[in-house]
Protein backbone atom coordinates (compact mmCIF):
# COMPACT_ATOMS: atom_id res chain seq x y z
CA UNK A 1 0.00 0.00 0.00
CA UNK A 2 1.48 3.21 -1.01
CA UNK A 3 0.01 6.78 0.85
CA UNK A 4 -0.33 9.64 -0.81
CA UNK A 5 -0.63 13.49 0.28
CA UNK A 6 -2.23 15.82 -2.18
CA UNK A 7 -2.28 19.50 -1.52
CA UNK A 8 -5.32 21.38 -2.53
CA UNK A 9 -5.76 21.59 -6.34
CA UNK A 10 -3.74 18.28 -6.85
CA UNK A 11 -4.78 15.29 -8.55
CA UNK A 12 -3.75 11.86 -8.57
CA UNK A 13 -3.99 10.24 -12.12
CA UNK A 14 -3.27 6.80 -12.25
CA UNK A 15 -4.62 3.54 -14.85
CA UNK A 16 -5.22 0.91 -13.66
CA UNK A 17 -5.32 -2.07 -15.61
CA UNK A 18 -8.49 -4.23 -16.61
CA UNK A 19 -6.34 -7.87 -15.20
CA UNK A 20 -5.36 -6.41 -11.68
CA UNK A 21 -7.17 -5.11 -8.93
CA UNK A 22 -5.89 -1.36 -7.68
CA UNK A 23 -7.99 0.35 -5.01
CA UNK A 24 -8.28 3.90 -3.50
CA UNK A 25 -8.91 4.89 -0.38
CA UNK A 26 -9.92 8.29 1.32
CA UNK A 27 -7.70 8.44 4.48
CA UNK A 28 -7.88 11.93 4.97
CA UNK A 29 -9.82 15.32 3.51
CA UNK A 30 -11.80 15.28 0.98
CA UNK A 31 -11.08 13.90 -2.68
CA UNK A 32 -13.47 13.07 -5.76
CA UNK A 33 -13.46 11.07 -8.82
CA UNK A 34 -14.70 13.36 -12.11
CA UNK A 35 -16.73 15.26 -9.53
CA UNK A 36 -18.61 11.81 -7.77
CA UNK A 37 -17.17 12.83 -3.73
CA UNK A 38 -15.11 9.72 -2.20
CA UNK A 39 -16.15 8.39 1.40
CA UNK A 40 -13.96 8.74 4.32
CA UNK A 41 -12.00 4.56 4.76
CA UNK A 42 -14.11 3.30 1.91
CA UNK A 43 -12.11 1.03 -0.17
CA UNK A 44 -12.91 2.10 -3.95
CA UNK A 45 -11.73 -0.42 -6.91
CA UNK A 46 -10.17 1.66 -9.82
CA UNK A 47 -9.58 -1.79 -12.32
CA UNK A 48 -9.75 -1.07 -15.91
CA UNK A 49 -9.61 2.80 -15.29
CA UNK A 50 -7.73 5.63 -16.63
CA UNK A 51 -8.77 8.62 -13.96
CA UNK A 52 -7.72 10.89 -11.31
CA UNK A 53 -8.06 11.71 -7.56
CA UNK A 54 -9.06 15.31 -7.31
CA UNK A 55 -9.09 17.55 -4.20
CA UNK A 56 -10.27 20.78 -3.35
CA UNK A 57 -8.59 21.31 0.05
CA UNK A 58 -6.13 19.12 0.51
CA UNK A 59 -5.94 14.78 1.45
CA UNK A 60 -4.21 11.81 2.04
CA UNK A 61 -5.08 8.51 -0.28
CA UNK A 62 -3.63 4.92 0.13
CA UNK A 63 -3.29 3.12 -2.98
CA UNK A 64 -3.38 -0.84 -2.92
CA UNK A 65 -2.25 -2.56 -6.22
CA UNK A 66 -0.29 -2.12 -8.72
CA UNK A 67 -1.16 0.73 -11.14
CA UNK A 68 0.27 1.01 -14.73
CA UNK A 69 0.66 4.30 -13.96
CA UNK A 70 0.67 6.69 -11.03
CA UNK A 71 1.72 10.44 -10.53
CA UNK A 72 0.74 13.50 -8.69
CA UNK A 73 -0.54 16.48 -11.00
CA UNK A 74 -1.05 20.41 -9.83
CA UNK A 75 -1.68 21.62 -12.83
CA UNK A 76 -5.59 20.89 -14.11
CA UNK A 77 -8.31 22.71 -15.73
CA UNK A 78 -10.74 22.04 -12.65
CA UNK A 79 -11.09 25.83 -11.97
CA UNK A 80 -12.64 26.46 -14.99
CA UNK A 81 -14.60 23.56 -15.55
CA UNK A 82 -16.13 24.14 -11.74
CA UNK A 83 -16.54 27.99 -12.65
CA UNK A 84 -18.74 26.74 -15.72
CA UNK A 85 -20.40 24.44 -13.74
CA UNK A 86 -21.56 27.42 -11.33
CA UNK A 87 -22.58 29.38 -14.38
CA UNK A 88 -24.89 26.26 -15.19
CA UNK A 89 -25.89 26.03 -11.13
CA UNK A 90 -27.47 29.38 -11.34
CA UNK A 91 -29.20 29.31 -14.69
CA UNK A 92 -30.78 26.22 -13.16
CA UNK A 93 -31.73 27.90 -10.49
CA UNK A 94 -33.22 30.83 -12.64
CA UNK A 95 -34.53 28.30 -14.53
CA UNK A 96 -36.67 26.38 -11.15
CA UNK A 97 -37.59 29.54 -9.47
CA UNK A 98 -39.45 30.93 -13.19
CA UNK A 99 -40.92 27.59 -14.16
CA UNK A 100 -38.13 27.52 -17.02
CA UNK A 101 -36.15 26.13 -19.28
CA UNK A 102 -32.96 25.10 -17.38
CA UNK A 103 -29.74 24.62 -20.16
CA UNK A 104 -29.03 22.13 -22.66
CA UNK A 105 -25.43 21.56 -22.87
CA UNK A 106 -23.69 20.04 -25.32
CA UNK A 107 -19.81 18.80 -24.76
CA UNK A 108 -18.26 18.85 -28.21
CA UNK A 109 -14.33 18.07 -29.13
CA UNK A 110 -11.68 15.55 -30.31
CA UNK A 111 -11.26 12.12 -29.75
CA UNK A 112 -9.31 11.96 -26.37
CA UNK A 113 -10.20 15.62 -25.62
CA UNK A 114 -12.14 14.62 -22.27
CA UNK A 115 -15.55 14.98 -23.62
CA UNK A 116 -17.12 12.05 -21.63
CA UNK A 117 -15.17 13.25 -18.06
CA UNK A 118 -15.85 16.29 -18.27
CA UNK A 119 -20.06 15.40 -18.50
CA UNK A 120 -19.52 13.28 -15.88
CA UNK A 121 -18.35 16.10 -13.66
CA UNK A 122 -20.61 18.33 -14.97
CA UNK A 123 -23.92 15.90 -14.06
CA UNK A 124 -21.98 15.04 -10.42
CA UNK A 125 -21.78 18.71 -9.56
CA UNK A 126 -25.08 19.45 -10.43
CA UNK A 127 -26.30 16.08 -8.24
CA UNK A 128 -24.28 16.98 -5.52
CA UNK A 129 -26.02 21.05 -5.96
CA UNK A 130 -29.78 18.93 -5.72
CA UNK A 131 -30.02 19.15 -9.76
CA UNK A 132 -31.06 15.76 -11.63
CA UNK A 133 -30.47 16.68 -14.99
CA UNK A 134 -30.65 13.92 -17.92
CA UNK A 135 -27.67 12.97 -19.25
CA UNK A 136 -27.33 12.20 -23.01
CA UNK A 137 -24.88 10.43 -25.33
CA UNK A 138 -24.67 10.74 -29.24
CA UNK A 139 -21.75 9.13 -28.96
CA UNK A 140 -22.43 5.92 -30.75
CA UNK A 141 -18.15 4.74 -30.49
CA UNK A 142 -18.03 4.11 -26.88
CA UNK A 143 -21.98 3.37 -25.14
CA UNK A 144 -21.33 5.54 -21.53
CA UNK A 145 -24.81 4.70 -21.34
CA UNK A 146 -26.04 1.01 -22.72
CA UNK A 147 -23.92 -0.04 -25.54
CA UNK A 148 -22.21 1.14 -28.23
CA UNK A 149 -24.01 1.93 -31.39
CA UNK A 150 -26.97 3.88 -29.55
CA UNK A 151 -27.86 6.84 -28.86
CA UNK A 152 -29.67 7.48 -25.64
CA UNK A 153 -30.69 9.26 -22.67
CA UNK A 154 -31.19 9.15 -19.13
CA UNK A 155 -31.68 11.13 -16.04
CA UNK A 156 -29.00 11.44 -13.11
CA UNK A 157 -30.61 11.54 -9.73
CA UNK A 158 -27.56 10.15 -8.00
CA UNK A 159 -23.56 10.82 -8.25
CA UNK A 160 -22.10 8.47 -10.76
CA UNK A 161 -19.66 6.81 -9.51
CA UNK A 162 -16.59 4.67 -10.84
CA UNK A 163 -17.67 1.00 -9.45
CA UNK A 164 -21.38 1.75 -10.72
CA UNK A 165 -21.11 4.36 -13.80
CA UNK A 166 -24.11 5.49 -15.05
CA UNK A 167 -28.32 4.63 -14.04
CA UNK A 168 -29.14 1.98 -16.30
CA UNK A 169 -33.15 1.84 -14.60
CA UNK A 170 -34.93 3.02 -17.67
CA UNK A 171 -32.60 4.79 -20.03
CA UNK A 172 -34.29 5.90 -23.21
CA UNK A 173 -32.39 4.38 -26.25
CA UNK A 174 -32.18 4.03 -29.78
CA UNK A 175 -30.32 1.49 -31.31
CA UNK A 176 -28.43 2.71 -34.47
CA UNK A 177 -26.50 -0.48 -34.83
CA UNK A 178 -22.71 0.74 -36.08
CA UNK A 179 -19.41 2.29 -34.29
CA UNK A 180 -19.19 5.06 -36.64
CA UNK A 181 -22.02 7.43 -38.61
CA UNK A 182 -20.63 7.28 -42.36
CA UNK A 183 -22.68 4.50 -43.93
CA UNK A 184 -25.91 5.39 -42.40
CA UNK A 185 -25.79 9.67 -42.12
CA UNK A 186 -29.57 9.85 -42.73
CA UNK A 187 -30.29 6.91 -39.63
CA UNK A 188 -27.66 9.11 -37.42
CA UNK A 189 -29.71 12.52 -37.96
CA UNK A 190 -33.29 10.81 -37.60
CA UNK A 191 -32.40 9.14 -34.41
CA UNK A 192 -31.17 12.34 -32.82
CA UNK A 193 -34.14 14.11 -33.66
CA UNK A 194 -36.33 11.72 -32.81
CA UNK A 195 -34.50 11.51 -29.05
CA UNK A 196 -34.52 15.53 -29.01
CA UNK A 197 -38.34 15.43 -29.56
CA UNK A 198 -39.25 12.81 -27.18
CA UNK A 199 -37.06 14.68 -24.61
CA UNK A 200 -38.65 17.90 -25.62
CA UNK A 201 -41.97 16.33 -24.83
CA UNK A 202 -40.81 14.80 -21.16
CA UNK A 203 -39.61 18.66 -20.53
CA UNK A 204 -42.41 20.14 -21.26
CA UNK A 205 -44.64 18.00 -19.18
CA UNK A 206 -42.22 17.99 -16.46
CA UNK A 207 -40.92 21.53 -15.01
CA UNK A 208 -38.30 20.15 -12.70
CA UNK A 209 -37.08 17.87 -15.63
CA UNK A 210 -36.75 20.84 -18.02
CA UNK A 211 -35.71 23.45 -15.28
CA UNK A 212 -32.44 20.32 -14.88
CA UNK A 213 -31.48 21.08 -18.60
CA UNK A 214 -29.14 18.51 -20.35
CA UNK A 215 -25.68 17.52 -20.59
CA UNK A 216 -25.14 15.88 -24.19
CA UNK A 217 -21.50 14.52 -25.29
CA UNK A 218 -21.04 13.65 -28.25
CA UNK A 219 -19.07 11.87 -30.90
CA UNK A 220 -14.96 12.49 -31.58
CA UNK A 221 -14.77 13.07 -34.99
CA UNK A 222 -15.40 16.69 -35.81
CA UNK A 223 -14.17 17.00 -39.26
CA UNK A 224 -16.63 16.74 -42.29
CA UNK A 225 -19.55 14.65 -41.86
CA UNK A 226 -18.76 14.29 -38.12
CA UNK A 227 -18.83 18.50 -38.19
CA UNK A 228 -22.10 18.65 -39.79
CA UNK A 229 -23.49 15.90 -37.66
CA UNK A 230 -22.10 17.63 -34.58
CA UNK A 231 -24.14 20.94 -36.01
CA UNK A 232 -27.42 18.68 -36.87
CA UNK A 233 -27.39 17.57 -33.24
CA UNK A 234 -26.75 21.29 -31.63
CA UNK A 235 -29.73 22.69 -33.78
CA UNK A 236 -31.94 19.29 -32.93
CA UNK A 237 -31.61 19.55 -29.06
CA UNK A 238 -31.93 23.26 -29.04
CA UNK A 239 -28.52 23.52 -27.13
CA UNK A 240 -27.87 26.82 -25.35
CA UNK A 241 -24.12 26.04 -24.42
CA UNK A 242 -21.24 24.38 -26.35
CA UNK A 243 -18.54 23.77 -25.08
CA UNK A 244 -15.62 23.08 -26.88
CA UNK A 245 -12.43 21.10 -26.08
CA UNK A 246 -8.93 22.22 -26.34
CA UNK A 247 -9.57 22.50 -29.97
CA UNK A 248 -9.60 26.37 -31.50
CA UNK A 249 -10.90 25.80 -35.18
CA UNK A 250 -13.79 23.50 -33.71
CA UNK A 251 -14.20 26.43 -31.81
CA UNK A 252 -13.94 29.20 -34.18
CA UNK A 253 -15.91 27.04 -36.94
CA UNK A 254 -19.24 26.63 -34.28
CA UNK A 255 -18.86 30.82 -32.99
CA UNK A 256 -19.19 32.11 -36.63
CA UNK A 257 -21.84 29.29 -37.68
CA UNK A 258 -24.29 29.71 -34.31
CA UNK A 259 -24.01 33.35 -33.78
CA UNK A 260 -27.64 33.74 -34.83
CA UNK A 261 -29.00 30.47 -33.21
CA UNK A 262 -31.28 30.18 -30.53
CA UNK A 263 -31.35 27.50 -27.95
CA UNK A 264 -34.14 26.24 -25.68
CA UNK A 265 -33.58 29.20 -23.19
CA UNK A 266 -34.97 32.03 -25.73
CA UNK A 267 -30.80 33.10 -25.87
CA UNK A 268 -28.57 32.71 -28.28
CA UNK A 269 -26.70 29.72 -28.17
CA UNK A 270 -22.87 30.19 -26.07
CA UNK A 271 -20.07 28.44 -27.28
CA UNK A 272 -17.10 28.43 -24.86
CA UNK A 273 -13.41 26.68 -25.22
CA UNK A 274 -12.47 24.96 -22.78
CA UNK A 275 -8.82 23.39 -21.49
CA UNK A 276 -8.13 19.92 -21.98
CA UNK A 277 -6.55 18.42 -18.44
CA UNK A 278 -3.17 16.89 -19.20
CA UNK A 279 -4.25 13.41 -17.61
CA UNK A 280 -6.94 12.33 -20.33
CA UNK A 281 -5.58 9.57 -21.88
CA UNK A 282 -4.67 8.79 -25.84
CA UNK A 283 -6.19 5.68 -26.98
CA UNK A 284 -5.50 3.62 -29.83
CA UNK A 285 -8.16 2.11 -32.23
CA UNK A 286 -7.20 -0.90 -30.92
CA UNK A 287 -7.32 0.14 -27.66
CA UNK A 288 -11.15 1.68 -28.51
CA UNK A 289 -12.49 -1.84 -30.04
CA UNK A 290 -10.97 -3.37 -26.71
CA UNK A 291 -12.91 -0.93 -24.92
CA UNK A 292 -16.33 -1.33 -27.11
CA UNK A 293 -16.12 -4.73 -26.38
CA UNK A 294 -15.42 -4.34 -22.91
CA UNK A 295 -18.78 -1.96 -22.61
CA UNK A 296 -20.84 -4.95 -24.26
CA UNK A 297 -19.28 -7.66 -21.78
CA UNK A 298 -20.00 -4.90 -18.90
CA UNK A 299 -23.60 -4.54 -20.08
CA UNK A 300 -24.49 -8.33 -19.66
CA UNK A 301 -22.45 -9.01 -15.93
CA UNK A 302 -22.52 -5.69 -14.96
CA UNK A 303 -19.43 -3.56 -13.70
CA UNK A 304 -17.85 -5.83 -11.31
CA UNK A 305 -18.80 -8.83 -12.85
CA UNK A 306 -22.12 -9.47 -10.44
CA UNK A 307 -24.39 -9.44 -12.82
CA UNK A 308 -25.54 -13.38 -14.08
CA UNK A 309 -26.90 -13.20 -17.48
CA UNK A 310 -28.50 -16.48 -18.91
CA UNK A 311 -27.55 -18.16 -22.23
CA UNK A 312 -31.18 -19.17 -23.96
CA UNK A 313 -31.41 -21.48 -26.85
CA UNK A 314 -34.26 -19.93 -29.20
CA UNK A 315 -36.17 -21.50 -31.84
CA UNK A 316 -34.89 -19.65 -35.03
CA UNK A 317 -38.45 -19.36 -36.89
CA UNK A 318 -39.86 -17.69 -34.03
CA UNK A 319 -36.61 -14.52 -34.40
CA UNK A 320 -37.87 -11.55 -36.44
CA UNK A 321 -34.48 -10.21 -36.88
CA UNK A 322 -34.39 -6.98 -39.29
CA UNK A 323 -31.48 -4.92 -40.12
CA UNK A 324 -31.36 -1.01 -41.22
CA UNK A 325 -31.70 0.11 -44.71
CA UNK A 326 -32.38 -1.17 -48.04
CA UNK A 327 -28.84 -2.06 -48.85
CA UNK A 328 -26.44 -0.14 -50.79
CA UNK A 329 -28.23 2.91 -52.99
CA UNK A 330 -26.60 4.29 -56.02
CA UNK A 331 -24.09 6.85 -55.45
CA UNK A 332 -25.95 11.26 -56.03
CA UNK A 333 -23.04 10.90 -59.33
CA UNK A 334 -25.21 7.95 -60.88
CA UNK A 335 -28.46 9.42 -60.58
CA UNK A 336 -29.83 11.91 -63.41
CA UNK A 337 -28.60 15.85 -62.76
CA UNK A 338 -31.27 17.47 -60.13
CA UNK A 339 -32.33 13.93 -58.42
CA UNK A 340 -31.37 13.77 -54.69
CA UNK A 341 -30.84 10.12 -53.42
CA UNK A 342 -34.36 8.54 -52.02
CA UNK A 343 -33.34 8.76 -48.68
CA UNK A 344 -35.33 6.22 -46.66
CA UNK A 345 -33.63 6.16 -43.18
CA UNK A 346 -37.02 4.21 -41.68
CA UNK A 347 -36.53 1.56 -44.04
CA UNK A 348 -35.59 -1.95 -42.52
CA UNK A 349 -34.81 -5.40 -44.34
CA UNK A 350 -35.59 -8.77 -42.69
CA UNK A 351 -32.39 -10.92 -41.83
CA UNK A 352 -32.07 -14.78 -42.08
CA UNK A 353 -30.90 -16.29 -39.15
CA UNK A 354 -28.44 -18.09 -40.09
CA UNK A 355 -24.03 -18.21 -38.71
CA UNK A 356 -23.43 -14.97 -40.03
CA UNK A 357 -25.28 -13.59 -36.98
CA UNK A 358 -23.01 -15.22 -34.71
CA UNK A 359 -21.25 -13.03 -32.48
CA UNK A 360 -23.88 -10.14 -33.11
CA UNK A 361 -25.37 -7.92 -30.66
CA UNK A 362 -28.88 -7.58 -31.33
CA UNK A 363 -31.71 -4.74 -29.93
CA UNK A 364 -34.97 -5.80 -28.57
CA UNK A 365 -37.33 -3.46 -29.87
CA UNK A 366 -40.23 -2.05 -28.13
CA UNK A 367 -41.86 -2.15 -31.95
CA UNK A 368 -45.18 -3.97 -32.76
CA UNK A 369 -44.66 -4.26 -36.39
CA UNK A 370 -41.64 -3.79 -38.47
CA UNK A 371 -42.25 -0.05 -39.66
CA UNK A 372 -41.56 0.96 -36.22
CA UNK A 373 -38.44 -0.77 -35.50
CA UNK A 374 -36.42 2.01 -36.03
CA UNK A 375 -38.69 4.79 -34.48
CA UNK A 376 -38.88 2.24 -31.73
CA UNK A 377 -36.65 2.81 -28.43
CA UNK A 378 -34.94 -0.17 -27.70
CA UNK A 379 -35.85 -2.74 -24.59
CA UNK A 380 -32.52 -4.07 -24.03
CA UNK A 381 -30.12 -6.12 -25.97
CA UNK A 382 -29.01 -10.02 -26.97
CA UNK A 383 -25.99 -11.86 -27.84
CA UNK A 384 -25.66 -14.27 -30.03
CA UNK A 385 -23.67 -17.11 -29.11
CA UNK A 386 -23.92 -19.81 -31.79
CA UNK A 387 -26.55 -20.66 -34.74
CA UNK A 388 -27.25 -24.33 -35.34
CA UNK A 389 -28.59 -24.73 -38.93
CA UNK A 390 -29.79 -28.02 -38.00
CA UNK A 391 -31.66 -28.34 -35.07
CA UNK A 392 -32.48 -24.43 -35.79
CA UNK A 393 -31.41 -22.90 -32.42
CA UNK A 394 -29.97 -19.67 -31.46
CA UNK A 395 -28.62 -19.59 -28.74
CA UNK A 396 -28.30 -16.36 -27.09
CA UNK A 397 -27.09 -14.71 -23.86
CA UNK A 398 -29.62 -12.59 -22.34
CA UNK A 399 -29.19 -10.30 -19.37
CA UNK A 400 -32.37 -12.00 -17.65
CA UNK A 401 -34.33 -15.11 -17.70
CA UNK A 402 -37.44 -13.19 -18.20
CA UNK A 403 -39.51 -13.28 -21.32
CA UNK A 404 -38.29 -10.66 -24.17
CA UNK A 405 -40.46 -7.69 -23.92
CA UNK A 406 -40.84 -7.74 -27.79
CA UNK A 407 -40.74 -10.12 -30.39
CA UNK A 408 -39.03 -7.97 -33.29
CA UNK A 409 -34.77 -7.66 -33.06
CA UNK A 410 -32.63 -5.23 -34.75
CA UNK A 411 -29.42 -6.12 -36.25
CA UNK A 412 -26.26 -3.90 -37.28
CA UNK A 413 -22.40 -4.46 -37.91
CA UNK A 414 -22.00 -4.70 -34.09
CA UNK A 415 -19.91 -8.11 -33.25
CA UNK A 416 -17.91 -9.40 -30.50
CA UNK A 417 -16.87 -11.73 -28.34
CA UNK A 418 -18.90 -11.74 -24.92
CA UNK A 419 -17.71 -15.21 -22.86
N1 LIG B 1 -7.41 14.04 -15.43
C1 LIG B 1 -7.34 12.78 -15.85
N2 LIG B 1 -6.39 11.94 -15.37
C2 LIG B 1 -6.29 10.66 -15.81
N3 LIG B 1 -7.10 10.13 -16.75
C3 LIG B 1 -8.07 10.92 -17.25
C4 LIG B 1 -8.24 12.27 -16.85
N4 LIG B 1 -9.29 12.81 -17.54
C5 LIG B 1 -9.76 11.83 -18.33
N5 LIG B 1 -9.03 10.70 -18.17
C6 LIG B 1 -9.21 9.41 -18.89
O1 LIG B 1 -8.80 9.62 -20.25
C7 LIG B 1 -9.60 8.80 -21.12
C8 LIG B 1 -10.19 9.67 -22.22
O2 LIG B 1 -11.04 10.62 -21.62
P1 LIG B 1 -12.55 10.83 -22.12
O3 LIG B 1 -13.21 9.50 -22.32
O4 LIG B 1 -13.18 11.78 -21.20
O5 LIG B 1 -12.27 11.51 -23.53
P2 LIG B 1 -13.29 11.67 -24.75
O6 LIG B 1 -12.94 12.93 -25.46
O7 LIG B 1 -14.69 11.53 -24.27
O8 LIG B 1 -12.92 10.42 -25.61
P3 LIG B 1 -13.61 9.90 -26.99
O9 LIG B 1 -14.71 10.80 -27.38
O10 LIG B 1 -12.48 9.93 -27.94
O11 LIG B 1 -14.07 8.52 -26.67
C9 LIG B 1 -10.64 8.12 -20.24
O12 LIG B 1 -10.18 6.82 -19.92
C10 LIG B 1 -10.67 8.99 -18.98
O13 LIG B 1 -11.09 8.24 -17.86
Amino acid sequence: MTEYSLKQLQELRLEANKDKDVFVTLLEGSAEIFGAELQLGSKVSLRGNALAVFTWHGCKLAIEGEPDFVYVAEDTPNVSYINCHQVLHNLRQEAQASGGQGPRVVVAGPTDSGKSSMCRMLLNWAVRAQHQPTYVDLDIGQGSITVPGCLAATPVEAPITIEEGYPTQAPLVYFFGHTSPDKQEELYRYLVDKLCSVLDSRASSSPEVAAAGMVVNTMGCVDGLGYELLLHAIKSLKADVVLVMEQDRLFTQLTNQLKSEVGAMGKTVSVVKLYKSGGVAQRSSSARQQARAARIKEYFYGPDGGLQPVSVDLDATNMRVFRSGTGPRPPSSALPLGQARAANPLKVTPVVVSPELEQSLLAVSHAQVPDQLLPSNVAGFVWINGVDVTSNKVTCLMPTSAAMPGSYLLTGTIKTFVQ
